[in-house]
């Protein structure tokens, strides 16, 4: 029986390459698309090296017209397709008064126009192949609760989910199901840049940025991306075909009141 085809975008570093291992592990050919080539091109020939089924594609997920040009290139090299994750995102940090109109564009554009060109770009392949299919997008722990410093992030993320709801209901009725997951504080290049932006903006060391988001973790450790990689194998796999419309919180428990 030939592989279901998932692709993944930001797949070049962090939950995306985790994501894109994870799936490879659950039996799955995989397209990695990215902004920058060869980012993804490593990570498929270190998955290809390793006995997967890796294709690397550049694409700016802001831009519709890549977006559907990914899908269906992965489409047309693998022979199918089955499960998209839109993983792909930015995190500016801006406390209120520093935000402007181009970062908040720019980030809406990355954050939730990626999302919606990802959705609507599976969902028409899912029909155009006559099958149903899984649709899985990134919001946050940023997108359930408000977090300093992180409106116009947050804002995205939110919206992410209320997406992933309106989505839900639309595409039921052809077996194509939508849901989120909602990473807590996940140590990777992102969540770096998002501590060390915090602490410069306070005067303190970077270590004081990161507790800033790491104190209310009951667990008392950040998550791992291969942490998030497996709620996403759960969404991607028959276990979850039940589910749409859902944002889980993989908080690392963070205990919100
Ligand atoms: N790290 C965390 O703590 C955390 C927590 C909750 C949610 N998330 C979400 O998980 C997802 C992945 O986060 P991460 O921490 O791995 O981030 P990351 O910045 O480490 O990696 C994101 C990847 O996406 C790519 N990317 C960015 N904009 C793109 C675009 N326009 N087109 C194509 N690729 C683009 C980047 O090049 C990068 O390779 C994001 O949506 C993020 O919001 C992260
Ligand atoms: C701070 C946070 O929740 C991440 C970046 O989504």
């Amino acid at each position: 029986m030939s592989k279901k085809v998932a692709l993944i975008t930001g797949a070049g570093q962090g939950i995306g390459e985790a994501i894109a291992k994870r799936l490879t592990k659950d039996g799955f050919s995989v397209a990695l698309v990215g902004r920058t080539k060869s980012k993804v091109e490593n990570v498929a020939k270190e998955i290809n090296d390793n006995g997967g089924d890796a294709y690397a594609i550049k694409a700016d997920v802001a831009d519709r017209d890549e977006v559907f040009a990914a899908v269906d290139e992965a489409t047309k090299h693998f022979g199918d397709f089955n499960v998209i994750v839109n993983n792909a995102g930015v995190a500016p940090t801006t406390p209120i008064s520093t935000v402007t109109p181009d970062v908040l564009n720019n980030t809406l554009a990355i954050n939730l126009g990626g999302v919606v060109w990802g959705i609507q770009a599976a969902s028409d392949k899912f029909h155009e192949l006559n099958h149903g299919g899984k649709i899985i997008n990134a919001s946050s722990q940023a997108g359930q609760v408000g977090n300093p410093n992180l409106t116009v992030y947050g804002a995205s993320k939110f919206a992410i989910r209320g997406v992933t709801q309106t989505t839900a209901r639309e595409l039921a009725k052809d077996n194509i199901t939508v849901n989120a997951y909602c990473p807590g504080i996940v140590k990777t290049p992102m969540m770096d840049d998002i501590a060390k932006k915090v602490a410069d903006n306070a005067g303190k060391p970077f270590e004081w940025g990161m507790e800033q988001f790491s104190k209310d973790i009951a667990l008392g450790r950040l998550s791992r991306p291969e942490d998030v990689a497996a709620c996403v194998s759960y969404l991607a796999g028959p276990d979850s075909d039940y589910m749409t419309g859902q944002s889980l919180l993989i908080d690392g428990g963070m205990v919100f009141s």
